[in-house]
């Protein structure tokens, strides 16, 4: 059995030089990134960095002002429905589901750009539409079972629970048979179970082949699940790395905290209190041996 290493690993995402303005604003600046094949890749940075302005980039939402942003080597078209038909698909911050819709209807939805059939086969309900409805069924069905919702197939959308709407999102994401999956901010929202549950679910995603692109602020679940994290800090990537490279590095921590480390983070601090503790000690046994 061949395994396929990151080292060798095809390039599913190549963002290049991208950059993004909104008038005077620069919210993503020739910011690089790649994702290959069998990775789950983290994006972090505090709220306005313009994580999910990158994110909109890639999908087609925006057009970025500047760069170029490839799906296995083929520059994408800037229009969200040709960029999943490529192979990306996504999820968004706010849930965006069809409420009223049940959940096995919701899955289909997101099948439709791998349905071939058109209008009048579907509208004269032909053999080659009952085909493909049959087909496109068994396929949401599995997907269902995937993420453990099967027995919800036929309850509305909006009387699923948080963690279950959460998760029928990534189904529907799913359903498109995409490459790579954008996730933004997946965890938002849930207790430490659900987060759990969602970490399991996004490794067995990476297991079926899919590569992974994580947007979220929890940084332990970002740590424990990414082999790689890039850092934007106002519109710029700050940093890129392992987990443990990328949290241990003090811009981050910096960027985070709001306030730069210079030489030993925290050291003449530590020694101002040491110093003002050991003269409170003096004054305290001199003034013991005072009174006796
Ligand atoms: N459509 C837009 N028009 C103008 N400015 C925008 C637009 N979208 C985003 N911005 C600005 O771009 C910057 C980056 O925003 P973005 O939402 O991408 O950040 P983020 O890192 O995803 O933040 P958060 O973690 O809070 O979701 C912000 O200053 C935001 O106000």
């Amino acid at each position: 059995m061949t395994t396929t290493t990151p080292e060798t690993a095809t390039t599913v995402l190549d963002a290049s030089g991208v950059t993004m303005r909104f008038g005077g604003l620069t919210a993503v600046r020739n910011v690089d990134l790649t994702v290959k094949a069998g990775e789950i890749v983290g994006l972090i940075g505090p709220n306005g960095a313009g994580k999910t302005t990158f994110f909109n980039c890639l999908t087609g939402l925006y057009v970025p002002t500047e760069g170029t942003v490839r799906y296995k080597g083929t520059v994408l078209p800037p229009k969200p429905h040709l960029v999943t038909q490529a192979g990306i698909a996504r999820t968004f911050q706010n849930i965006r589901l069809f409420a009223n819709m049940t959940v096995l209807e919701n899955v289909l939805v997101g099948r439709h750009t791998r349905t071939k059939e058109g209008l009048w086969s579907a509208l004269l309900r032909g053999p080659g539409f009952k085909k493909a409805e049959a087909a496109s069924h068994e396929r949401a069905m599995e997907l269902l079972e995937f993420i453990g919702l099967q027995d919800k197939a036929d309850h509305l959308a909006r009387n699923l629970p948080y963690g279950d709407q959460r998760k029928l999102e990534i189904a529907r994401a799913l359903a498109s048979d995409p490459g790579l999956l954008l996730l933004d901010e997946p965890t938002a929202g849930m207790n430490p179970q659900e987060t759990r549950v969602t970490e399991e679910l996004i490794f067995a995603i990476r297991d079926m082949g899919i590569a992974v692109l994580v947007i979220e602020h929890d940084m332990r679940f970002i740590f424990n699940l990414c082999d790689r994290v890039a850092c934007l800090v106002q519109g710029e990537k700050l940093v890129e790395g392992s987990p443990g490279e990328v949290q241990a590095d003090e811009r981050v921590v910096a960027a985070y905290l709001g306030t730069p480390f210079e030489g030993d983070p925290g050291a003449d601090e530590v020694a101002e209190v040491e110093a003002a503790e050991a003269q409170s000690t003096t004054r305290t046994t001199r003034t013991e041996g005072e009174t006796q």
